[in-house]
């Protein structure tokens, strides 16, 4: 079986979801690719299963993953597939993973699976705690048993949607939406600062920020108004130059991986 399984990721969650489901597949004797929404671009074809994978943004899945099944996955040849959708959260409850069905079910696509994983914060500067690394690696691990759980399901041809109120689902989509033209955008600009005494100009963040909202002008990081609040600049600072709310941002490292490595 071939599998695609497409994501969207800030802070590395989501990639790391991915990347179980890719290690697990791969160890079962299926062909796999791991796909980065952002260096797509050309549509999605000869997959039998695509799994997809968003982060959670106000109780909704990202605009990106959306946009992208609409623009590279919706294709007749797509039709008969089998699809599975994710969403990584981390806290309360998600409806990301059911706004991506609702998207794929309109479209007339056969969504088997849809679960959500709660994950490490990496979005503690603005919202409830940094995880201890204890709660890292019980996270982590329950990933793992979740990925297997689902594929075995999926192989058994067992259907496992995750239940929740699809009016919820709708008015947390509709607020999400409201946000991504307001407060999201300028996210960067409202909160975020760059301690100019850390910062070496290096270019990680202007490369690697999904929407280009990072410039260096005048031998300065500035931010323009089309931020999507992923955090991942401010997680993947080689230098933790970024301030959150003029306070010093206490990195993650992205994705744990010294915990991650003694997990495998
Ligand atoms: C702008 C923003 C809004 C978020 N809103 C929620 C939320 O409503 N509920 C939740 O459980 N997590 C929320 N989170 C946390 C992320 O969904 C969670 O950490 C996710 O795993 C991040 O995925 P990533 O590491 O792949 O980017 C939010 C994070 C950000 C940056």
């Amino acid at each position: 079986m071939k599998v695609a399984i497409v994501y969207f990721s800030g802070t590395g969650n989501t990639y790391r979801v991915g990347e179980v489901f890719k290690e697990h597949l791969l160890s079962t004797n299926h062909e796999v690719d791991l796909i980065n929404v952002n260096r797509q671009t050309i549509k999605l074809r000869g997959y039998d299963l695509f799994i997809i994978g968003s982060p959670t943004y106000s109780k909704a899945a990202s605009k990106k993953v959306v946009d992208f099944i609409h623009e590279y996955i919706d294709d007749e040849q797509n039709k008969s597939k089998d699809f599975i959708t994710y969403i990584t959260h981390s806290w309360g409850e998600a409806y990301g993973h059911i706004t991506l069905k609702k998207h794929l079910s309109k479209l007339v696509y056969n969504v088997i699976n849809a679960q959500p994983f709660l994950m490490p914060n990496g979005f503690y500067m603005m919202n409830h705690e940094k995880n201890t690394e204890t709660e890292i690696e019980a996270l982590h691990r329950n990933v793992m048993e979740k990925v297997k759980n689902m594929m075995d399901a999926y192989f058994n041809s067992q259907s496992q949607i995750d239940k929740k109120s699809v009016v919820k689902q709708a008015i947390f989509e509709t607020m999400y939406k409201a946000l991504s033209k307001s407060w999201i955008p300028n996210f960067a600009n409202k909160y975020l600062s760059i301690d100019n005494k850390k910062c070496i100009l290096c270019k990680m963040c202007v490369r690697q920020c999904p929407n280009q909202n990072i410039k260096i002008e005048d031998s300065k990081i500035v931010f323009s108004d089309y931020c999507l609040a992923c955090a991942k600049c401010l997680n993947m600072c080689p230098q933790n130059a970024y301030r959150a709310n003029n306070k010093t941002f206490e990195q993650y490292n992205v994705i744990q991986p010294s915990i991650i490595s003694q997990l495998k």
